[in-house]
């Protein structure tokens, strides 16, 4: 299993400890570095000790992403790997995918068939998951939409498992062992998390002065505002909204942390693909930071909206839900559009149905009596 950031390792780890349980497969955690405090983190939350982690070979994507190549192949060169996991979108997933596919290893996509269909926003994950999908021999799409956007695409349909999201495994794998539940009394916080590419910049300010503007009009509404690490984010947020008095930025959370923030939000802003799929579960709706969304389940199903990082779109929104008891009551979810948190189980027993040697393989493997020629 190959990721490196904060949302592969959040997704892969119910489907790594199911695994890891199962007994017919052997599994290797391999951390590519890309995320380190934030990967860290994330990695304790789950009880996850990578087998192995890459030496991460510099700053710019470009040298991470060569570095990656360089190492992943002379270490696919050293075992007999059945197949290669990666999760979603980013460079790692990517690098995992193209190493794997060059030594003709199986990939197994999981989280595939999300699309935009636009390869500028979200740039440049929506190319690297279309790439990584057109290399791939095991797919694994959340829901039925994204499976279609496979067929689509020629992607064989037999190829193809609709299992829902481990996002909600992975929620519940926490909820469980942590009693995350609410416990904000009266409204909750608003939390707000950014991060992506495409609203670096501009659009970064213009939604800090939203949520200025929002908390200058409701100054009973504590924000929450745990700030990703990208100088880029960094930066500009604690310029625009440090030291405003009910609004609190602070170091990424924990996955744990999170959960229970979700648990206590009245209102989730983001562009993360994750918290659209992960409010729902509390029931708490989202306004998507962003223009497009290649999660259209979420609005469908009522409980999210895109908003854009417009200023006033924002503001007029928030304003909105926060007067209208009956309009918020509509955007609050019943039941997750991503899953029932089995996902992990179904992508396993599907892994196991393509990958396990048969008996007499196994025998043969093991160097029983069972020889080649009966096998062929
Ligand atoms: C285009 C797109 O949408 N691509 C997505 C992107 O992931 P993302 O947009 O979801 O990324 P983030 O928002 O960074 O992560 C979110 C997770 O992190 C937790 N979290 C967040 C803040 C914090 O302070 N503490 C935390 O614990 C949070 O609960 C959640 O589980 O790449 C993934 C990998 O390829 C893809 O799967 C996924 O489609």
């Amino acid at each position: 299993m190959v990721s490196g950031t904060r949302p592969e390792i959040i997704k892969l780890a119910p489907l790594y400890h199911q695994l890891s349980r199962c007994g017919w497969a052997r599994v290797a955690w391999l951390h590519t570095g890309q995320h380190s405090q934030m990967a860290d983190q994330i990695l304790t939350c789950f009880d996850i000790d990578p087998d192995i982690s890459l030496v991460r070979a510099g700053d710019s994507l470009l040298e991470f992403g060569m570095g990656c190549r360089v190492q992943l192949d002379a270490l696919l060169d050293r075992s007999p790997w059945a197949c290669v996991i990666v999760q979603g979108d980013t460079e790692s997933a990517f690098q995992g995918a193209l190493a794997a596919f060059y030594r003709q290893i199986p990939v197994a996509h999981i989280e595939a068939g999300l699309r935009t269909h636009n390869l500028l926003r979200p740039f440049p994950e929506e190319g690297l998951r279309q790439m990584i999908g057109r290399i791939a021999k095991f797919h694994f799409s959340p829901t039925s939409r994204s499976r279609q956007a496979l067929l689509a695409e020629n992607v064989a349909p037999h190829s193809i498992w609709t299992t829902g999201n481990t996002v909600v495994d992975a929620q519940e794998w926490i909820c469980k062992r942590r009693d995350i539940q609410r416990r904000a009394t009266g409204r909750g916080h608003m939390l707000v998390t950014m991060h992506r590419r495409e609203n670096w910049g501009d659009d970064i300010d213009h939604v800090c002065a939203a949520i200025a503007d929002i908390a200058a009009r409701l100054p009973d509404l504590p924000v929450l505002f745990p700030v990703h690490l990208n100088p880029v984010v960094h930066g500009p947020v604690h310029r625009h909204l440090g030291g405003l008095p009910n609004v609190r930025l602070t170091q990424p959370l924990d996955y744990l942390a999170m959960q229970q923030a979700l648990a206590d939000a009245w209102l989730v802003l983001t562009d993360s693909g994750g918290l659209q799929e992960e409010a729902p579960t509390f029931g708490v709706p989202v306004l998507v930071l962003r223009e497009e969304t290649e999660r259209p389940e979420v609005l469908e199903a009522g409980c999210a909206m895109l908003v854009g990082a417009h200023r006033q779109a924002i503001m007029d929104q928030v304003l909105h839900l926060h007067a209208d008891a009956q309009a918020y009551r509509g955007m609050q979810a019943s039941v997750n559009p991503f899953g029932d948190g089995k996902a992990s189980q179904r992508i396993a027993a599907h892994l196991e149905s393509a990958l396990r040697p048969s008996r007499q393989e196994a025998s043969c493997l093991s160097g029983g009596s069972i020889c080649a020629e009966e096998l062929a």
